[in-house]
């Protein structure tokens, strides 16, 4: 994958054209979306993560956000992979694959400059069926290693922070042992340590049970600690609905040390495969995977990417986020996510009601359909759970109306479209008009009127040239300003006649303002009031 491809294009179709002898190119690969600049700020890459999120298949579905976040140079990417592996042949007793392949996927290297930078995700987005008959999205989220030579502790902390607050499962990668400083780092969903290169198995074997141990001990709270400390131990299991630990093997000499291995598994310890085939199931196996939750509502794909873009936001300061401001981008990204999912709701009602190649609908079935169909989208919108209260998320309201609103206003241009009588509104003006002339023109001629008879001959003759110009434009596409004129002053002339229309949609606005003035008068409570503006619109 990414080794071999890091620049290639992501679009099948791209790849169309490339020789057969070529190996199958796979599409999948690692996505920037999280970029570090080097004057140290940040930068989401919004396209990329909406063209994976958002795209038909998952954009709906409940995400399993899993990350692997860390120290630098600690075989996080060389992990992720090997999760790769594991989706991608799921349910599979040898999925850990044949002996001499290469390991690909997230890029990772030996030596000890860092590899990954800001946050990559894998192009794919794995859906899972879990026992209890649900379909889950996975996304696999590869970070950036903290405290490598180049970043700020900011950079560090942020992307962490970033990578778990975004994230249904975060795998905390560190190096041999728990140490104070990893605990302290936490401050900032599941917490899994995974201990790499755990050296004591005669004390605590590896493996979960082991880890578990282990961690309990690290984690108790005894009295004679000093008060920071326990704080800190308080605060980790106040932040994480549950935390465990595993404890990993070392991989051998060859795997640490070795510049030319590329990831064959006949190179790495039996010990350290054995442990894997535990590990990695035990992470990703679909009865074992959480959907990400915020506020107690189930994030899906479209969720996360609001949650993405609100968090960052706050994180584009130049202080470390303040948790009033987490708080309120978490509220933000909430109500966001609602009026997406209701707007989605209401385009795709309307896409079956009148979209597409949908028949032409009469406009007054057209407005009923919208109503209904908006107040099912606000109806929605107000049943999620939503942070930041109700007067926040009026806001949000709003906003939603305007979006369909404006979404509805395309629907009626493409439904008049679809109107024959539309299309044929100029040449049935013009044809009426050059009957109307030539009727005239015979009763004055023949009454002896000659001006007046000349002068309709002179219409007549007038309209007729304007029915072949617009005729000409419409058959050739030459000249389309000319033909928009003559649509415009006929469709002038068709409203002058129209004018029984005209007043009934006078006396449905008076009539339509008029409850708008009662309701000032006699102002009902608020929720109400709401449904009834709702129903005006
Ligand atoms: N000691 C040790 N080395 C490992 C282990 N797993 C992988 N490695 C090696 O560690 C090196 C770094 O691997 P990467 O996966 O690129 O590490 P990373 O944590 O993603 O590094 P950055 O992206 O720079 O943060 C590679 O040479 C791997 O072969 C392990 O469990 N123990
Ligand atoms: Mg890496």
């Amino acid at each position: 994958y990414a080794k071999h491809r890091r620049s290639g294009f992501s679009d099948k179709g791209a790849y169309d054209w490339s020789s057969e002898e070529e190996e199958p190119v796979t599409q999948a690969e690692p996505v920037q979306v999280l970029i570090v600049k080097d004057d140290h700020s940040f930068e989401l890459d919004e396209v990329a993560l909406s063209r994976i999120l958002l795209s038909e298949a998952v954009r709906d579905r409940e995400v399993v956000a899993v990350s692997v976040a860390g120290a630098f140079r600690k075989g996080k990417s060389f992990l992720m992979d090997f999760m790769l592996r594991y989706m991608y042949n799921q349910g599979s007793e040898d999925w850990l694959g044949s002996p001499d392949d290469p390991l690909t996927g997230f890029s990772w290297r030996g030596g000890s400059e860092r590899e990954t930078t800001g946050i990559q995700i894998w192009s794919e987005v794995f859906l899972v069926d879990k026992p209890d008959g649900t379909k889950v999205a996975v996304l696999l989220m590869d970070t950036q290693g903290t405290f490598d030579s180049q970043s700020t502790l900011r950079d560090s902390a942020t992307v962490f922070a970033l990578s778990t607050m975004i994230s249904s499962m975060q795998v905390y990668n560190i190096s041999q042992n728990v140490q104070e400083d990893d605990l302290q780092h936490l401050q900032v969903t599941s917490m899994i340590f995974l201990v790499r290169d755990w050296s004591f198995p005669y004390e605590f074997p590896y493996g979960q049970e082991g880890g578990m141990k282990f961690l309990e001990k690290r984690l108790k709270i005894s009295e004679n600690q000093h008060e920071e400390l326990q704080n800190v131990r308080k605060h980790i299991h106040s932040c994480f609905t549950n935390i465990s630990c595993f404890l990993m093997p070392h991989p051998g000499l060859k795997v640490a040390t070795n510049p030319h291995f590329d990831g064959r598994l006949k190179e790495i310890d039996g010990e350290f495969i054995t442990n894997l085939k535990v590990l990695v199931p035990w992470l990703l196996c679909p009865q074992n995977l959480d959907v990400k939750e915020i506020n107690g509502n189930k994030i899906t794909c479209r969720g996360l990417v609001e949650y993405f873009k609100a968090y960052i936001k706050i994180y584009q300061g130049e202080e470390l986020p303040h948790p009033k401001s987490m708080l309120q981008a978490t509220a933000e990204a909430n109500n966001l996510a609602a009026v997406a999912a209701a707007k989605d709701l209401y385009t795709k009602k309307m896409e079956q009601v009148c979209g597409g190649d949908r028949p032409f609908l009469a406009p007054s079935e057209l407005q009923a359909r919208h109503g209904d169909l908006k107040d099912e989208a606000l109806r929605l919108f107000r049943s999620v759970k939503k942070m930041g209260g109700e007067e926040f998320s009026r806001r949000y309201l709003q906003q939603l109306e305007a979006e369909i609103d404006e979404v509805f206003l395309q629907y009626i241009k493409h439904n008049d479209s679809k109107n024959i009588f539309h299309a044929a509104r100029t040449p049935a003006t013009l044809f009426v008009v050059i009957f109307v002339m030539y009727v005239a023109a015979g009763i004055t001629g023949f009454v002896g009127v000659d001006v007046i008879a000349s002068l309709c001959n002179m219409i007549l003759g007038l309209a007729l040239i304007t029915l072949c110009t617009w005729a000409y434009i419409r058959y050739s596409g030459e000249y389309r300003e000319l033909g928009a004129v003559i649509d415009q002053v006929a469709g002038a002339l068709w409203d002058q006649v129209s004018d029984f229309n005209g007043a009934l949609y006078k006396l449905y606005s008076a009539a339509a303002n008029h409850r708008h003035l009662y309701h000032h008068a006699f102002p009902v409570p608020l929720t109400e009031d709401e449904e009834h503006k709702a129903k005006d619109n």
